[in-house]
């Protein structure tokens, strides 16, 4: 005979969400190295000579920027990276992104993850429209979806308010406008794995709020959001769980609210 708890389990199956991993970050260590810090950049013939002895550049520095931070991200998670100045959180994000390969440790992640950071590359000679077309095929998305979703995108980033600003070149934008259109095109698809560094800074207040209702609809999409932000407020409104970095390892991870009032703690100041 079945027990009240598991009858209860089996009238709502599907109440409790279910804890698919997305992203898992095993012992990874990232390395910079940054050459060029001692003297001139040397002549080519002895450049080709260290290349063929294996030997590094005089004077190229390590930067060990994450130093074995380790955790598991699941479906339907929105989590904010928070931490100083040059603490590892855009090194962190570039990794799970699969654009800086672990010097040591491991990045698993289920699906594409895409890293919208306010510098994504668009075409700045382009107008905001070939960038539109180009952007959502490098996000993978069909020329049917491209063509059928594009009145939405540029509608949601706003350009077009003060004139026909979408057939104008980039470069023409300011760069909230450059910034904004960046979050529209990638927000445009549902992620499995979505990857934002700051973008709510930019663009103004009334698309800062945007953007963050078509975050929580990215997470009702059921994928998994990375946020990483200076603005505790923002990691407050969007994320329910924080990731804390302080030089390059993990200090906390845990309920936002809690990572974010021990950081506010640490910093002395509340932001
Ligand atoms: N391309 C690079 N080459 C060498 N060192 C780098 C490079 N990018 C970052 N670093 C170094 O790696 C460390 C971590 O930098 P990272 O940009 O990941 O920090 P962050 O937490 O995102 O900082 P911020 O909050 O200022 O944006 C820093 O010491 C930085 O100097």
């Amino acid at each position: 005979m079945a027990d009240k708890r598991q009858s209860t389990e089996t009238a709502e199956p599907f109440t409790e969400r279910e804890r698919v991993p997305t992203v898992v970050v095993d012992g990874v260590h990232i390395t910079y190295t940054v050459h060029g810090t001692k003297g001139g950049r040397g002549s080519a013939t002895s450049a080709l000579s260290r290349i063929v002895s294996r030997r590094s550049a005089p004077g190229a520095r390590e930067v060990h920027a994450v130093k074995g931070v380790s955790f598991a991200a699941y479906k339907g998670e929105a989590i904010g990276l928070i931490g100083s100045n040059g603490s590892g959180k855009s090194t962190l994000l570039k990794a799970i992104a699969g654009l800086l390969p672990p010097s040591r440790g491991q990045v698993f992640t289920r699906g594409q993850p895409s890293l919208l950071g306010v510098n994504a590359a668009l075409m700045s000679d382009l107008t905001g429209e070939r960038n539109v077309i180009l952007g959502g095929l490098a996000m993978g998305m069909s020329r049917e979806q491209v063509r059928t979703r594009y009145d939405d995108i540029v509608e949601f980033s706003g350009i077009n308010e003060k004139g026909d600003f979408i057939s104008l070149p980039m470069r023409t934008y300011s760069s909230g406008m450059g910034a904004r259109l960046r979050f529209s095109i990638a927000a445009a698809k549902s992620h499995d794995v979505l990857l934002i560094d700051e973008a709510l800074s930019t663009g103004d207040a009334r698309f800062q709020r945007r953007s963050q209702e078509r975050i929580t609809e990215l997470r009702a999409e059921a994928g998994t959001v990375f946020l990483v932000s200076h603005s505790n407020k923002s990691i407050l409104e969007t994320c329910d769980r924080a990731l804390w970095l302080e030089s390059g390892t993990l200090r906390m991870d845990g309920p936002a609210q809690e990572v974010v009032a021990a950081y506010e703690e640490f910093t002395g100041k509340k932001k």
